[in-house]
C-alpha cells in the first residue's frame, strides 16, 4: 500500500450545553461548550468504510446532554472526567477520549440599587449577566488508565497603568523603539495549566477551588510585579502558581503585548504627560512560555494556548 493512516480522532465538536440547577427558586447556571474527540481502533472505517467500531458523533452529542442531566455539572473538569471515562470504558474499540470544554461564567444581577424595580421580588435569584472577562477552559484525556487534566483560561484582559519599563534591549539598524521607563503593560491572558493528578480517583483535586486559586495567583503576580518586560511578568505569574499550588506542575502562557502608544499632542499645543494613549490592536508582541516545577517533563503542547 502506498499510503498508511496516521493519527486520527473523531467526535462532535462544540456541544453547547446549558444546565440550570433549581434550588427552590434560586437557580444556578453552568454554560459549557463541550468538544469530544475519540480515538482507537479506527483503521477499518478509514480503509474500507466499515462502521463496526464507530460510535456515531451524533451519539457523543446526545451523551453530553444526557450526562448534564444524569450527573449534573459540578465543574468543567468533573463533567469531562465523567464523559471521558464513559467513552473509554463502554466502547471496546475506543482507547482514548479527549474532552475539551470552554465554560462561560454568569453572575447574578445585583439589585441592591435603591431604584431597582426588582427589589423585593425574586428576580435576583434567576437573573444573570454574563461575565465577559474570561473564558475558562478544561481538557480531559483518558486512555483507560491514566488521566491528564489541563485547565486554563483565555481572554482575561489585564492592565498595569504604571510599574512597567522596557529598556536595555538589543538595537540594530532597524530599531526605532524608544526606551520606556514608565509604560502601560496590558495583555489578554491565555493560560493552560496541567494537574499532576493522573490516577487515584479518591484523591482528585478540588477543581473549582484550584481554578479560583490559580486565577487569583496569576492576577496578584501581574499586579505586584514591577515589570522590566512582559517575559519577566510571565515567569512571575507562572512561578507564583507553581509555588502555591502543589497540584499544578506546569503552566503555559500566551500573552499578547497590547501596545499603548503615547499620542503626539504637540501639533495641538498640548503636552502629553503620559496621559493620552493610542491602543493599537495589531500588530502586537506575542510573548509565550512555560513555567515548570523543577524536575518535571513538559507536556502541554506549545500551541495549546492558542486554541
Ligand atoms: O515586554 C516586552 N518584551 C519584548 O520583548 C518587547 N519587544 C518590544 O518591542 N516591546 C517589548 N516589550
Amino acid at each position: 500500500m502506498p499510503t498508511i493512516l496516521g493519527q486520527n480522532q473523531y467526535g462532535k465538536a462544540e456541544n453547547r450545553v446549558v444546565k440550570i440547577t433549581r434550588d427552590g427558586d434560586t437557580h444556578h447556571i453552568k454554560d459549557l461548550n463541550v468538544s469530544v474527540a475519540l480515538s482507537g481502533e479506527m483503521d477499518d472505517v478509514h480503509y474500507s468504510g466499515s462502521n463496526a467500531h464507530v460510535l456515531p458523533t451524533d451519539t457523543t452529542k446526545n451523551t453530553v446532554f444526557a450526562f448534564a442531566k444524569e450527573h449534573g455539572i459540578e465543574s468543567a473538569e468533573q463533567f469531562g472526567i465523567h464523559l471521558a471515562r464513559h467513552f473509554v470504558t463502554s466502547q471496546e474499540p475506543i482507547k482514548t477520549a479527549r474532552i475539551r470544554i470552554e465554560e462561560y461564567a454568569w453572575e447574578r444581577i445585583a439589585t441592591s440599587d435603591a431604584n431597582s424595580r426588582f427589589i423585593g421580588s425574586d428576580e435576583v435569584k434567576h437573573s444573570f449577566v454574563r461575565k465577559n472577562q474570561e473564558i475558562r477552559t478544561a481538557q480531559i484525556t483518558f486512555d483507560g488508565e491514566k488521566w491528564q487534566v489541563v485547565s486554563g483560561l483565555k481572554d482575561l484582559t489585564v492592565m498595569n497603568s504604571t510599574n512597567s519599563e522596557f529598556w536595555g534591549y538589543v538595537k540594530d539598524k532597524y530599531t526605532t523603539l524608544k526606551e520606556a521607563y514608565d509604560r502601560i503593560l496590558a495583555t489578554d491572558v491565555s493560560a493552560r495549566w496541567r494537574y499532576n493528578w493522573t490516577s487515584d480517583e479518591q484523591r482528585m483535586p478540588n477543581w473549582e477551588k484550584s481554578y479560583e486559586q490559580a486565577r487569583k495567583h496569576m492576577l496578584h503576580a501581574f499586579a505586584e510585579t514591577y515589570s522590566l518586560s512582559l517575559q519577566q511578568t510571565l515567569y512571575q505569574m507562572g512561578s507564583r502558581i507553581i509555588n502555591n499550588r502543589s497540584e499544578i506542575d506546569e503552566i503555559r502562557f500566551s500573552l499578547p503585548n497590547n501596545h499603548h502608544f503615547l499620542v503626539d499632542l504637540e501639533p495641538f499645543g498640548l503636552k502629553n504627560d503620559n496621559e493620552v494613549y493610542f491602543a493599537a490592536d495589531r500588530p502586537y508582541g506575542l510573548i509565550e512560555g512555560t513555567v515548570l516545577r523543577d524536575g518535571v517533563e513538559p507536556q502541554i503542547p506549545v500551541d495549546m494556548t492558542n486554541l
